[in-house]
């Protein structure tokens, strides 16, 4: 599978275990997700992000919120001073989808806008 333009994508209605990603699948598309990484349940993908500050933190979110919004998928987020611990799965399937690459990769360009990473 290639992992090209998850950025641009954008997220499908997904239900059922079928469209969990393979461990193979996911593992190269992890390759393709620099500070991505598998949780210790193997059923969620996170990433931590840091800021100078409380605002810019704040402001991380809200953006992160509009496109969560747009996508109806939604990150679960541990916010602190200045960083935000980023967290998605496909609660519908029971694990990662495509769709929390699709998120994932938006959530690193957003972050890339204003760090360059
Ligand atoms: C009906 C609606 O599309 C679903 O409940 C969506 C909403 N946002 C979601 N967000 C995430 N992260 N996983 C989901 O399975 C999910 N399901």
């Amino acid at each position: 599978m290639s992992w090209d333009g998850l950025a641009s994508s954008h997220c499908t209605p997904l239900k059922g275990s079928e469209h969990r990603l393979s461990d193979a699948d996911l593992k190269s598309a992890l390759a393709a997700l620099p500070g991505w990484s598998l949780d210790d349940s193997g059923e969620r993908i996170r990433r931590e992000f840091a800021f100078d500050d409380y605002y810019r933190t704040l402001a991380f979110v809200n953006a992160l919120a509009y496109i969560a919004h747009r996508e109806d998928h939604h990150p679960d987020l541990g916010v602190h001073y200045n960083r935000c611990v980023v967290e998605f799965s496909t609660h519908d399937c029971g694990g990662v989808t495509r769709n929390d690459l699709i998120c994932a990769a938006k959530a690193s360009a957003l972050y890339a806008d204003r760090h360059g990473a």
